[in-house]
């Protein structure tokens, strides 16, 4: 082929590449044009879906654009043919659907118009699925049909305003509420109201229902507080419904919680907006509704909404853009308000005025322990307010500034489990620090025999005796170990499986409350030690054996002993605070701080903010309320008294149980939790000699006379003998009063009053002799005279009678007016044949040598006493001296010295 013929194929060919490229570029040209057309027609299209078909006929703008392009005149004339077709449909058959469906679903004053259903209070029955708001009508269209919203038992409403659109806006919510209040049972609606604007005032015409707290307007600043308790309430209603087997937490007969929050447009601060959230995820399957006004949050719940356009007109998420929404002109201020009137009284007549101690009882101590202590304390809205001891909830912390009301509190919670659980089931021990005598009513009296069944032991004015605190922690760590011991036996771990498989055992729940307990560790010293110790020990394994601490305090901050033991707090779950109380909630949780009085938070939840239940508690101290519970459960359930530990009463050694038969001789009361005496075991054997130290007279008599009186009352007659010296001429009487007394009850007697005691006794004897001594010291002047031939002295002899008699059963019982004055007495032999003493106002410090050198940890206190034997003892028992006056049938005598 020439080059000619190539040049003409090659050109043929780029014409023909040019014809159909110019054709392909010709057909997209032309499809790009019809492409643009119907872009052009599908936005106009949108905008005038989006404007809504009303208010773009009204846009100069859209009808230029129609006047000017034929081809949106055509899209034009297709929508207004297609509105008209859609209106025909439209008000022929979906407007008469709407209105019946409405009528359906907001039956009675749900969807009522005007304001003739405003007259009554509603009764009750299923609540309707929706509630009228307003009216509503699609543009242009004459027809309105009224517009209700789904909310209770489904989700929440959101109003958003405008400019100008403020009172609109309270109208609809007000008439919502009001519209709730005439078709649901008195009681069934509780309204809660926020508004970040205004302190008081917001819906002003349902504020006659805060008198019965149906109505609770909330501080501006505490959102956080009002939501906090809307989770808390919607936790437990889903803990109900867990123990009622329900598959929905809001039960049959629950009210419905209505919270309206009136916001200003803004964000609410992230830990708030998580929480509102938090709430409206959860809160509709538990009764808690919101209505949410001007607050700008999204929400995963079921959700309709309104938004104000105008002063009085709305779009609504129900019915879309095209429809115009005009809420409920406002309802008579004057109506609203009396029906909310009639409401409240309504309730106010059913619940019987303020909720009394009487409605927290049960008819009968019927329930069972076996899982956990459960009563209601108080009340909140007229509906019980209950507190948990079990698993979860094992210890109680109570705390409250002096006069707040723990004690009553402590009364309402007694009383509140007595009336629920009977003795088998509840063991109380109540030890009240404080001065006074809160729980000793609890006890018999002399004007009032009764006492409460529950309680085995009842500790008043113990307020320096800490000791006693500690007997009952250790009573308590005792009961803990036989409790472990027992389910270990029956290969089970906690009370309710002890219990069934013990099921003829006696395993009742204790409750152990100390009230002031703050008391038990105000030294730095070891009974701090021990108490925090053994309060950690029982706190921990307490749970497990069905023992609970309930424990009162003014200051908690105030326990160093803790700071070291976040065991103890950690354990108390179950928080109580009385208003303004501080540090018994979580940090964050200031509702302590806005507590009405008489009121308290209650919180299962270690005092974080959910868990927050705010109760009124009715008056449980007053005559005529525990009294009369007690009265009739002592009727009722037979059961022996409590035991009484008065710290401010001195124990009659008449009336001590081991006065009845000794076993030795008493030297006073142990502080314990059981009635004991300390008892000086007087076998014979060296060492077993007793020597009371100190200068308080009378104490030292009475330690004396006690032993003195006890060792005759163990004795038959002539079964042993007594020496009573007395040196000092101003103490004579009262060792004559006890030779006394000693003969009358048969037995012989060595009296000596003068220098003959130097003459002293026999350390040999064919039958026990005790030489009860006062004042050894005081004898010095004649014991220290040497006698000729031998030049020994009478307190050579002493020396020897001490060291010898016991093993011969010749036992001295003196009194020393001092450890030095001892030392004299026992000169350079040491202590070894003082087996045993009793120091009155001795510091500490002064009896190491006494005690094998352990450091003994005493500071002298009036009518208290150390008891130390060697032989028996690791530390010492702190003891009261018993009132021994009746015992030796004289008057009381008071300590002069
Ligand atoms: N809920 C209540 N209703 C009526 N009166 C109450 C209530 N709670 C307490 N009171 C009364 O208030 C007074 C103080 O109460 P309470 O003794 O319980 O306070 P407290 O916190 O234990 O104070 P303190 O620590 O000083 O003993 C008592 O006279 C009591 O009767």
């Amino acid at each position: 082929m020439g080059k000619a013929e190539r040049r003409r194929r090659a050109n043929a060919a780029l014409a023909t590449l040019r014809t159909v490229l110019g054709r392909a570029l010709g057909a997209a040209a032309a499809a790009r044009t019809a492409a643009e057309a119907d872009r052009a027609r599908a936005e106009f299209e949108h905008s005038v879906h989006s404007m809504g078909f009303g208010a773009a006929a009204r846009s100069k703008d859209i009808r230029a654009r129609v006047d000017a392009d034929p081809v949106l005149r055509e899209v034009w004339q297709r929508l207004e043919a297609e509105r008209d077709r859609s209106y025909t449909e439209w008000n022929t058959a979906v407007l008469p659907q709407v209105r019946a469906l409405v009528a359906d679903a907001a039956p009675g004053a749900a969807g009522a118009e005007g304001h003739d259903w405003l007259r009554v209070p509603g009764t009750g029955g299923e609540p309707p699925r929706l509630w009228r708001v307003g009216r509503a009508a699609v543009e242009h269209a004459a027809d309105e049909f009224p517009l209700a919203v789904p909310l209770l038992g489904h989700g929440h409403l959101r109003i958003n305003s405008t400019h100008g659109a403020r009172a609109a806006v309270d109208a609809i919510v007000e008439t919502l509420l009001a519209r709730m209040l005439a078709t649901l049972a008195p009681g069934q609606l509780r309204i809660h109201i926020w508004d970040i604007g205004h302190l008081t005032g917001p819906l002003p015409n349902l504020h006659p229902l805060s008198a019965e707290r149906l109505l609770t307007v909330h501080d501006p600043t505490l959102l956080g507080d009002l939501l906090a308790t809307l989770a808390g309430h919607i936790r437990r209603a889903h803990d109900s419904a867990l123990r009622d087997g329900r598959r929905t937490a809001h039960g049959p007969g629950d009210p419905w919680r209505v919270t309206v929050l009136f916001g200003n447009g803004e964000r609410l601060p992230d830990e708030l907006t998580h929480e509102l959230s938090r709430v409206a995820r959860t809160g509709p399957d538990a009764g808690v509704h919101l209505v949410l006004v001007d607050v700008p949050v999204s929400v995963n719940s079921p959700l309709e909404t309104i938004t104000f356009t105008g002063p009085d007109v709305a779009t609504s998420s129900m019915t879309g853009r095209g429809v115009v929404v005009r809420p409920d002109p406002p309802l008579p201020a004057a109506e609203v308000a009396a029906l909310a009137s009639g409401v409240h009284e309504r309730v106010r007549a059913f619940r019987g005025g303020p909720r009394s101690f009487a409605d927290l009882l049960a008819p009968a101590p019927r329930h069972f322990a076996r899982d956990e202590l459960r009563t209601p304390i108080g009340f909140a809205e007229g509906e019980p307010v209950e507190v948990v001891l079990g698993d979860a909830t094992p210890h109680a912390l109570i705390a409250g500034p002096s006069g707040s009301g723990k004690t009553n509190f402590l009364y309402a919670l007694i009383g509140g489990l007595a009336s629920r659980y009977s003795p088998m089931e509840l063991e109380l021990y109540l030890l009240d620090f404080k001065e006074g005598v809160s729980f000793a009513g609890l006890t018999p009296g002399s004007k009032d025999p009764s006492f409460l069944p529950q309680a085995r032991l009842v500790g008043v004015n113990v307020n320096t005796d800490r000791e006693f605190g500690l007997a009952l922690l250790r009573f308590l760590t005792a009961e803990l170990a036989r409790r472990a011991e027992a389910a270990k036996r029956h290969e089970v771990t906690k009370l309710a499986e002890l219990r069934e498989a013990d099921p003829d055992g006696h395993w009742p729940r204790i409750v152990a409350v100390i009230d002031e307990f703050q008391a038990l560790f105000s030294g730095r010293d070891r009974i701090t030690q021990q108490a925090a110790a053994l309060l950690e020990d029982v706190a921990r394994r307490g749970r497990s054996q069905g023992i609970h601490l309930v424990l009162a305090s003014q200051d908690i901050a105030g326990i160093e002993a803790f700071w070291g033991k976040p065991a103890v707090f950690e354990q108390c779950t179950l928080r109580i605070a009385m208003p303004k109380a501080k540090r018994v909630l979580a940090e964050q949780n200031l509702a302590a701080m806005s507590l009405p009085r008489w009121h308290v938070v209650v919180n299962h939840d270690s005092g974080v903010g959910h868990g927050n239940e705010v109760a009124h508690v009715p008056d449980a101290s007053s005559r005529g309320t525990f009294d009369l519970l007690q009265r009739d459960l002592h009727a009722a359930l037979p059961t022996a008294p409590p035991r009484l530990f008065d710290g401010a009463h001195q124990p009659d050694l008449v009336h001590a149980a081991d006065f009845a038969t000794p076993s030795g001789p008493l030297l006073g009361q142990i502080i314990d939790v059981n009635d004991r005496a300390a008892i000086l075991r007087l076998e014979a054997a060296p060492g077993r000699n007793l020597a009371v130290l100190g200068t308080a007279v009378a104490d030292a008599f009475a330690v004396l006379e006690s032993a003195a009186l006890s060792l005759a009352r163990m004795h038959v007659p002539g079964d042993c003998d007594f020496s009573v010296w007395c040196p000092v001429p101003a103490l004579a009487r009262r060792a004559e009063g006890l030779a006394e007394r000693l003969r009358t009850m048969g037995h012989d007697v060595d009296l000596r009053l003068d220098d003959s005691i130097a003459r002293l006794t026999p350390a040999t004897a064919e039958r026990p002799r005790y030489v009860i001594f006062p004042c050894v010291d005081g004898a010095h002047r004649w014991l220290e005279a040497k006698e000729p031939p031998s030049m020994t002295s009478g307190l050579d002899r002493l020396r020897a009678l001490l060291r010898d008699g016991p093993a011969h059963r010749v036992h001295v019982l003196g009194w020393w007016r001092g450890v030095a004055r001892l030392k004299d007495t026992m000169g350079f032999g040491g202590f070894d044949d003082i087996g045993a003493w009793v120091a009155l106002d001795v510091q500490g410090s002064e009896l190491t040598t006494l005690a094998a050198g352990q450091v003994v940890d005493w500071s002298p206190r009036p009518q208290r006493a150390i008891f130390f034997d060697r032989t028996t003892h690791t530390h010492p028992d702190v003891l009261i001296p018993f009132d021994t006056s009746s015992a030796l049938d004289i008057p009381k005598v008071v300590d002069t010295a």
